[in-house]
């Protein structure tokens, strides 16, 4: 049932800026770093990921960011998740996130994949027992039945996508965020996902950020996309309009 009291903007991204600081010259070892940091020498010069970006997403709302290698995507995204903290702005989520983002961060190499299911469930909030009613659901959905038992060291980065894919959506979340997690998977998983993210969309509730490389993956999932470039939001609108004007630039 959806509750009319909630404001409709579920994600709100005010004036946000992401200043990174990186050491002004290249150092070659840890050693080379030590010397200069006991002498003072180290300077770091500001880096800015995002600069004053602001934009609101309503519940449902399907939304793509787009932009070239380095542009600020992930760092947008890990503000949202909460993974980073912006410098400047700030962002408000009203809702639980499913994040699959830098997909195995919350994993444990060393640990089975079942045991791994229960930790990365912890993570995102799951009970043990809701996990243990679920767990055949995501062996299911992972289609990993017979590697269960392996340490997750050994598994491939597809494989790892696919179960933290079927953890972070066993149940619909308010926000899932999904960035380049279907770009490790077969063809076969892709559209296995695509089809749960289409299914979450139809449900109405539930708001997708999705970011790829692959345009004609964002327009087929995508109703509107934000572009951003080296850290600066250029565009925001219709994806069509959007990705028109994003490939232009290379034109
Ligand atoms: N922890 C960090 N420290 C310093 N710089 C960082 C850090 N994280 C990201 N950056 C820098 O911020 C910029 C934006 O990176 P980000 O990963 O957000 O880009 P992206 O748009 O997701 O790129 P891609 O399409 O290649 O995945 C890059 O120049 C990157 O080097």
């Amino acid at each position: 049932m959806t509750d009319t009291s909630m404001p409709e903007h579920v994600i709100e991204v005010n004036d946000v800026s992401m200043i990174f600081n990186i050491a002004s010259e290249q150092l070659n070892n840890l050693k080379e770093y030590f010397i200069k940091l006991v002498r003072h020498e180290l300077f770091f010069k500001e880096f800015r990921a995002l600069n004053h970006v602001s934009f609101k997403v309503r519940r449902g709302e399907v939304v793509g960011l787009v932009g070239t290698n380095g542009s600020g995507k992930s760092t947008m995204l890990k503000c949202i998740a909460g993974v980073l903290e912006p410098s400047e702005g700030n962002i408000i989520v009203r809702g639980n996130i499913a994040p699959l983002i830098e997909l195995g961060a919350g994993f444990d190499p060393e640990l089975t994949a079942r045991e791994n299911i229960y930790l990365n469930g912890a993570l995102l909030g799951y009970s043990n027992d809701f996990i243990d009613e679920h767990l055949q659901e995501i062996i299911d959905f992972a289609e990993l039945h017979n590697f269960m038992d392996m340490p997750l060291k050994n598994y491939s980065s597809g494989m790892v996508a696919r179960i933290a894919f079927a953890i972070a959506t066993v149940t619909e979340p308010d926000v899932l965020i999904v960035d380049e997690t279907l770009s490790v998977g077969d063809v076969f998983f892709q559209e296995k996902c695509e089809k749960r993210i289409k299914n979450f969309i139809d449900s109405g509730s539930v708001t997708v950020l999705f970011v790829s490389h692959s345009m004609e993956q964002v327009e087929r999932i995508c109703q509107r996309a934000i572009w951003i470039e080296k850290g600066e939001q250029r565009m925001d609108g219709l994806v069509g309009d959007v990705l028109k004007a994003y490939k232009a630039q290379f034109a």
